[in-house]
């Protein structure tokens, strides 16, 4: 049966991009158990700029929703995701602390420059809600089909980063995730062929992002 729905149609099409970033070489070695906690610590510190600047984005987006949206509930869905990032920002300072990472003295990677750069590119109005969606939805899917992976079925994670897993694996931000798609989809069903070509195309570049991210934690940028 031919899938009606944007997402999943987008997931099959771009498979191996989609794995490229969901099942890297870093989360798998994370869920493998010979990870160094070195590229661990790297990771951690990365990705505390990241989400700093992954708020800015998200506040955008709700203003787009509350401007554009058909359904009352997107608004509040995207204020739950701002709120948990006000959670996550407190996590990364006391798993920091943990680990004992400088978070005040962490110089941005290239990979991860360029991915705040396009997250701030991406705040700007002229970028439709609908494709903005489509953005966080996928920005949020990769953790979650990553982490959650490190938690799955034969999975030798070190208890050390458990915890980290759990954050972004639980079942809580799947469902949440879900949401997200659910929004995404119901938008770009409504949407003209011009917005739907951008958002696969906004897909795409959040994918490729996200593997450079990953790979900076392999040294390999
Ligand atoms: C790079 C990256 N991508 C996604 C997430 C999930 N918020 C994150 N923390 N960092």
């Amino acid at each position: 049966m031919e899938e009606k729905l944007m997402i999943p149609k987008w997931v099959n099409k771009h498979n191996e991009l989609y794995t490229a970033a969901t099942r890297h070489p870093f989360t798998l070695s994370i869920r493998d158990g010979s990870v160094v906690f070195s590229a661990f610590k790297l990771w951690l510190g990365q990705d505390y700029i990241f989400v700093r600047a992954f708020v800015p984005f998200v506040a955008s987006l709700l203003l787009k929703a509350w401007k554009e949206s058909d359904d009352d509930s997107d608004v509040e869905v995207i204020l739950g995701g701002i709120a948990a990032l006000n959670d996550e920002i407190s996590w990364f300072k006391r798993e920091a602390s943990k680990w004992s990472v400088s978070l005040s003295s962490i110089v941005p990677q290239k990979a991860n420059l360029e991915y705040c750069r396009f997250l701030e590119s991406i705040t700007s109005p002229e970028v439709e809600y609908t494709v903005a969606v489509t953005a966080f939805w996928a920005i949020e899917a990769v953790y979650q089909e990553s982490y959650a992976h490190c938690l799955s079925d034969g999975a030798k994670t070190p208890e050390e980063l458990k915890e980290t897993c759990q954050r972004w694996g639980n079942d809580g931000f799947g469902q949440y995730c879900h949401t997200l798609q659910n929004i995404a989809n119901r938008r770009l069903e409504k949407s003209p062929e011009d917005i739907v070509l951008k958002a696969e195309a906004m897909v795409i570049r959040v994918l490729e992002y996200e593997v450079e991210f990953w790979n900076m934690s392999r040294g390999e940028t």
